[in-house]
């Protein structure tokens, strides 16, 4: 099959490319930082209908990039995710209407108190500003991150994954030329025209150009974020999460969680990875059982692979390996102080869950377990800001500032403090 070849302009100096791109998005940033809610909405709705009407382009863009991730061996997953029609395409442009229609976070009065002296403070919501977002090769994430930057007043730049680079350029042109048609500038929204990844270094040094930097993604790029950032990062990193099947847990509950937490989407960043067996539950095999029965392989600590021949046994990295396929690690743990040791030592900190009808033994583990969602008898997979009644998301930040868990408007915006005096000196 031939392939064709992707051009880029050759990257001469990464660090110029992006103040030159910071630059212009901060100028953008201020417009949008005041742009009513209604005009920001007409935007997003005239993108979508761009990216309606471009649709014949962005589908032909991705069949390239399908055809070029075919050649270099992509698995069905990550082709899966890449993959575009008409279907997918109508739910990008569907969804981008979905965020024009949310409320608008900004200028939102967080709280408010009067001093004895009079004045009145008040805390409102305002844009983060200039967001860097380095994301992996999905194409919606393009539109999805750009609404989001956008209709919560920011100016969003954005560095998606290599394989969906035809698919994401195709979809930036629609976001730019909706903004443009809509009378807001389309140095809102951005996209690093060059996949070298001197371009992503440079971003993460991007100090006072960039405000904030949204990594999405796995192990490569959790290391180069952890060594080179610069720019305060909302970190959306793996997810390494773990399902604790409790001595209490009701056993049909057991089995259909762990069941739906590994294998309903074994690819997202929410699919739990590890299962905890309290050595006191009287019915591991079943769970087992019903992994295997699902397709799941199991690789199990002793006291699991003494359950079944079809545990195999897990080696010392399982425990720490995001494997994003129909593959789990079990290990047993003496209760919940033992499900939250292997926790602290194993968790990307994005999303733990108990199972259990014991109250005391959940209270404990969703106070103890520090990730940013902890949850009591519910799926893992629930990891989502559309599941959580957000309207939408940019990811699940893994991270412990600002924001944790899925980000939506509100995770966008930070705050200042209002301070309405009537002449006030202070004594
Ligand atoms: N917490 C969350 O919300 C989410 C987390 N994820 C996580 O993402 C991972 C799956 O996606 P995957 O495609 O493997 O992600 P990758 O980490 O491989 O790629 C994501 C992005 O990071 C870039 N990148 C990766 N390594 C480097 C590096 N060393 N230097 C510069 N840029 C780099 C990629 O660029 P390039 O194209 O050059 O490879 C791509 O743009 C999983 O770990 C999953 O849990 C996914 C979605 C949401
Ligand atoms: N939170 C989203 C998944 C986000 C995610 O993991 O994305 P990806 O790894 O690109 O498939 C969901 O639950 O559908």
């Amino acid at each position: 099959m031939s392939t064709e070849t992707l051009i880029e302009p050759p990257l001469q100096d990464a660090d110029a490319l992006i103040a030159d791109m910071g630059g212009r998005a901060r100028a953008a940033a201020k417009i949008m930082a005041t742009a009513p809610t209604a005009k920001k909405a007409e935007g997003l709705r005239a993108a979508a209908a761009q990216l309606r009407g471009q649709a014949d382009a962005i589908l032909d863009a991705n069949a390239r990039d399908m055809t070029a991730g075919e050649a270099n061996g992509l698995t069905s997953a990550m082709l899966d995710r890449l993959r575009l029609d008409a279907g997918r395409l109508g739910g990008i442009a569907d969804a981008v209407e979905a965020i024009a229609a949310l409320p608008d976070p900004v200028g939102a009065e967080v709280d408010r108190a009067e001093r004895p002296n009079g004045l009145v403070l008040r805390r409102v919501r305002v844009p983060l500003g200039v967001i860097g977002i380095i994301y992996e090769s999905r194409p919606n994430v393009t539109a999805d991150a750009a609404a989001l930057g956008l209709m919560s007043g920011n100016a969003v730049i954005l560095r998606g994954g290599s394989e969906a680079v035809r698919s994401n350029r195709a979809i930036h042109a629609a976001l730019a030329a909706g903004l443009s048609e809509a009378g807001l500038p389309a140095e809102a929204v951005q996209l690093v025209p060059t996949q070298d990844r001197a371009a992503v270094g440079a971003l993460l040094r991007a100090q006072g150009l960039v405000d904030i930097i949204i990594p999405r993604g796995g192990k490569g790029l959790v290391a180069r974020v952890q060594d080179e950032a610069r720019v305060p990062v909302l970190a959306h990193l793996d997810g390494i999460c773990h399902t604790y099947i409790d001595a209490a847990a009701d056993p049909d509950t057991a089995v259909a969680l762990a069941v739906n937490a590994k294998m309903r989407r074994t690819g997202i960043c929410g699919a739990t990875e590890t299962i905890l067996i309290d050595r006191a539950y009287a019915a591991p095999r079943a769970i087992v059982d019903a992994l295997v029965a699902a397709g799941c392989e199991v690789r199990g600590d002793t006291d699991i692979a003494a359950l079944s021949p079809h545990v195999t046994p897990a080696s010392a990295t399982d425990w720490d390996c995001e494997y994003l396929d129909a593959i789990v690690s079990i290990a047993a743990v003496d209760g919940v102080a033992g499900a939250l040791a292997h926790i602290d030592a194993h968790s990307s900190r994005h999303t733990d869950a108990i199972v259990t009808e014991d109250a005391a033994a959940a209270d404990r583990f969703l106070a103890e377990v520090d990730s940013a969602i902890v949850m009591h008898n519910a799926s893992t997979q629930f990891a989502d800001g559309g599941e959580f009644g957000l309207g939408a998301e940019i990811g699940i930040a893994t991270g412990r500032l600002h924001a944790r868990g899925p980000v939506a408007l509100e995770g966008l915006t930070t705050y200042k403090w209002l301070v309405h005096g009537t002449g006030q000196t202070r004594p």
